[in-house]
């Protein structure tokens, strides 16, 4: 079975980065004191384009955009400026805040383990990258990360149903 998905407001739309369901990140460094929150997984994610260069200031204006377009459309207005990394690091920081609206926002965990081992597809109409793009032969990552979380999900949730021995 496949599950495709892509607008917030239709079937699915908790899958999409942009539905609104804040994060709480842990500090990453032990200089980084507190954690952060984040309005949307789309705020962290394009924040973390700009982490670890002189554009940081940047990545406070995308964690106080209104809407996740806001903060996406930031994300995108300058290329330059994005960490030279960031094509190696960003499916990590993907995985990272994906984990982390789905373990702490329990109805939409129940939706996410709900679809058992199907497949999950973003049916993105102009990315190929995260999305299946408009001919649907994209390369899908933001399905496959869902489908990782999932099958982390059940793996932890697997383990603490398990009584100890005696
Ligand atoms: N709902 C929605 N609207 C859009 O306009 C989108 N582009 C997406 N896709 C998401 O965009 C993010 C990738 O952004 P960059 O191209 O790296 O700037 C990622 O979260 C996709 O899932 N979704």
């Amino acid at each position: 079975m496949r599950i495709y998905f892509y607008k917030v407001n239709a079937p699915y739309g908790c899958f999409s980065n942009f539905s609104p369901h804040s994060i709480q990140m842990p500090p990453k460094t032990a200089n980084e004191s507190v954690s952060k929150h984040w309005a949307t997984v789309e705020h962290y994610y394009q924040a973390h384009k700009f982490c670890g260069t002189k554009f940081e200031y940047l990545m406070t204006q995308i964690q106080a955009a209104p809407t996740p377009e806001q903060a996406a459309q930031i994300g995108r207005s300058c290329q330059e400026c994005y960490h030279p990394d960031w094509n190696l690091r960003k499916c990590e920081i993907m995985y990272r805040a994906i984990w982390q609206k789905f373990s702490s926002h329990l109805d939409i965990q129940q939706v996410l383990l709900a679809t058992l081992d199907a497949e999950i597809i973003e049916d993105s109409p102009v990315d190929y990258f995260w999305g299946c793009g408009t001919d649907r032969t994209g390369q899908n990552h933001l399905g496959q990360i869902l489908m990782r979380v999932r099958a982390d999900l059940q793996a932890r949730n697997a383990e603490r149903t398990v009584m100890p021995d005696g």
